[in-house]
């Protein structure tokens, strides 16, 4: 057929891959560039097969609805532009394909032609970018000395937390940790020696909490722990627990490392949380505890107002 011939030139000239189909969703034409972005050597082993050969089979009767929807509205306008699905490739192989589907007719009979570009590229591409933003959020969100979550860190999930605790009543308890005399280290074994000791301290209050549990650094010397779900008995548990530990990792050494802690337990229904009074009230227990000779954990109350 005359027309078929002038189409099927006109098809190898454009710069995309591109097929024609009937109603019955076999395939009538298909250019050489369709033929080997799907893999395939010749035409003849596309034509007269249906469009199910080009897609997973997971998709093949939601694209024989499509085809029928397709031809059952008349209008001669094209559908579908930048329309995404997945291919498959003679060799099994998916291939993320964007078409623009049109009407067309030939000898009074209608079909579809769909133009394809090859939108693999442009996939990998979204998905490089999107897991180097999550890299980027993850490296924003942690302390880059220790590897622990960072301030900002820490302030999200106490926010996540007190929501928790006003729409679904999860208690919670932070504590707020500095490390005691931390400066003589300093300025007794040096920076660096100093820098190995808060990674050291960091390393034990991790192993020393639960799994559950956010451990953060969000000062110079300083930590802070979030424990959702817990009572202030299970807190002081832990928080007991790597107290002793860093006493325990640290007697071998010269200098001894002892934590200072104040811990604020969030449960009450009745009270209205937020960070800001949180941390207040866990400093200044942390503080008392400092000033009641350092090594120990005091409990901040939370009052009404
Ligand atoms: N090595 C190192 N030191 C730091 C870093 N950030 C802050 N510091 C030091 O941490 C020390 C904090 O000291 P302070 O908390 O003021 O005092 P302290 O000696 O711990 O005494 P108390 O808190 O009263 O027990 C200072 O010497 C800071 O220079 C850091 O990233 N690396």
């Amino acid at each position: 057929m005359k027309t078929h011939r002038t189409i099927a030139e006109l098809l190898e000239v454009i710069p995309d891959a591109a097929l024609i189909m009937n109603r019955s969703s076999e395939l009538v034409l298909v250019n050489s560039m369709l033929v080997s972005m799907f893999g395939y050597q010749q035409r003849r082993e596309l034509i007269g097969n249906k469009l199910d050969i080009l897609l997973p089979a997971a998709v093949h009767m939601m694209h024989e609805k499509h085809v029928a929807a397709f031809f059952s509205r008349a209008e001669n306008r094209p559908m579908g532009k930048g329309f995404e699905f997945l291919g498959r490739r003679k060799d099994e192989s998916m291939i993320h394909v964007e078409i623009m589907l049109s009407h067309v007719e030939f000898d009074g009979e209608p079909f579809a032609i769909a133009f394809v570009r090859d939108s693999t590229s442009n996939k990998l591409t979204e998905d490089k970018i999107r897991r180097e933003l999550e890299q980027e959020r993850v490296l924003a969100l942690t302390d880059h000395l220790t590897g622990l979550a960072n301030r900002r860190a820490f302030v999200e999930e106490l926010e996540r937390d007190i929501e928790l605790l006003r729409t679904q009543e999860r208690q919670f308890a932070v504590c707020f940790i500095d490390l005691d005399d931390f400066k003589i280290i300093n300025d007794t074994y040096g920076h660096e020696i100093g820098d190995e000791v808060l990674q050291q301290v960091a390393h034990v209050v991790k192993a020393g909490c639960r799994a559950s549990d956010l451990v953060a650094r969000v000062g110079g010397d300083e930590f802070a722990t979030i424990h959702a779900g817990a009572t202030l008995e299970d807190a002081m548990h832990v928080l007991e627990r790597v107290r002793k530990m860093l006493v325990q990792e640290f007697a071998e050494h010269h200098w001894p490392v002892t934590l200072s802690m104040g811990v604020c337990h969030c449960g009450d229904a009745n009270l209205s949380y937020d960070v800001a009074s949180i941390l207040r009230v866990a400093d200044k227990a942390m503080y008392e505890a400092k000033q009641q000779g350092k090594n120990q954990i005091k409990i901040a109350r939370v009052s009404a107002d």
